[in-house]
């Protein structure tokens, strides 16, 4: 029997590449850049399956994929996708969910160390050689233990670093979320708030809500407004989640301490963002699951979740 025809636009593991070569007939953009939009809608045109990681899967792709059945995501988020497309065109689309929580929930923990402890403008202070003998209080930062953590999201990544927080760092820690999670709160000891009172009471609030239309700048001026001024935000979950603009301007305001960021509304950050040249603000570039392990961990869940939606055979994650 002939095999599908998958198209990869990442470069994959030997081990992942070796895995599919045996199921489909495999054809990978093999540069490291991101591949030309109009490389990829040439490549698509008579492939049944596609493994991306953060392109438009929309009208346009798909009409132009008319043997098109599959596109994994190397990610658990897939805002990229328009599923109702892709419904219509009769497109499956799968993800990979669980193999990256606890990565994220570590980064998303070093982040608020990093923002409380102020450990990256603190490092670059001593690297410069500025690290003075006297009096250190222009260096103190803010605890993290027993302080209160919010979560908005608790879904498997939410819960993770509730754990965290919970177990590690011995946090008072409350969620916010669309539906109630009882046997989270049960099993974790952990309080649902409503976002109002989570926004006003944490001192640290952790933003985890997958990126809908619903969840479009979900935290805004009305929001940082809420929170104390001694508030450490972090996000981790999609930069469009947040109204840039007005988080820069209540940091600016001092309307909150400081911030952690793993994501922003434009990816790659542009070089004049405010936010780059606030001490008081953590960035990193969208890395929350970017650890060898579990990258590796991701590619080989996605490509199984092809091989399964292709064949019929096996389960997948469906989105
Ligand atoms: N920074 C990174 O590298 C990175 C890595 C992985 C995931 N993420 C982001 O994190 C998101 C969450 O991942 P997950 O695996 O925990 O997803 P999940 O689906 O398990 O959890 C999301 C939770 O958010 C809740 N939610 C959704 N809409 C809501 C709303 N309007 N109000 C309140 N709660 C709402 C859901 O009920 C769910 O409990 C992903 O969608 C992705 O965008 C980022």
């Amino acid at each position: 029997m002939t095999k599908q025809k998958v198209f990869s636009e990442k470069q994959l593991p030997q081990n992942i590449q070796s895995y599919l070569e045996e199921h489909v007939d495999l054809k990978v953009w093999d540069k490291s850049t991101q591949m030309p939009r109009e490389l990829l809608l040439k490549e698509i045109k008579d492939v049944q399956g596609l493994i991306t990681t953060g392109s438009a899967i929309n009208e346009e792709l798909l009409q132009q994929a008319p043997e098109l059945k599959a596109v994994s995501t190397i990610s658990v988020g897939y805002n990229h996708f328009d599923t109702e497309a892709m419904r219509k065109y009769k497109v499956i689309g799968t993800h990979t969910p669980y193999v990256l929580d606890d990565t994220v929930a570590d980064l998303v923990m070093a982040l608020m160390l990093s923002a409380a402890r102020r450990i990256p403008e603190l490092d670059a202070m001593t690297k410069r050689g500025e690290w003075k003998k006297g009096d250190d209080n222009p260096r103190f930062g803010v605890d993290v233990h027993h302080k209160k953590l919010g979560i908005i999201g608790m879904g498997r990544i939410g819960e993770t670093i509730a754990k965290r927080g919970k177990n590690g760092f011995d946090m008072e820690v409350s969620y916010f979320n669309r539906s109630r999670k009882p046997e989270v709160e049960e099993k974790l000891h952990i309080e649902y708030k409503s976002k109002d009172d989570l926004l006003s009471e944490s001192d640290f609030i952790v933003l985890m809500v997958p990126l809908s239309p619903e969840t479009k700048h979900f935290i805004g001026e009305k929001e940082f407004k809420q929170m104390k001024n001694s508030a450490i935000f972090i996000n981790a979950s999609r930069g469009q989640t947040v109204d840039e603009q007005a988080m820069i301007e209540a940091l600016q305001k001092g309307e909150i301490l400081a911030a952690g960021l793993d994501v922003f509304e434009q990816e790659p950050v542009e070089p004049t963002n405010p936010l780059l040249t606030m001490k008081n603000v953590v960035t990193l570039p969208h890395i929350g699951s970017a650890t060898a392990e579990t990258r590796n961990a991701m590619a080989m869940l996605a490509a199984k979740n092809l091989v399964a939606a292709l064949t019929g055979k096996g389960t997948y994650y469906s989105v």
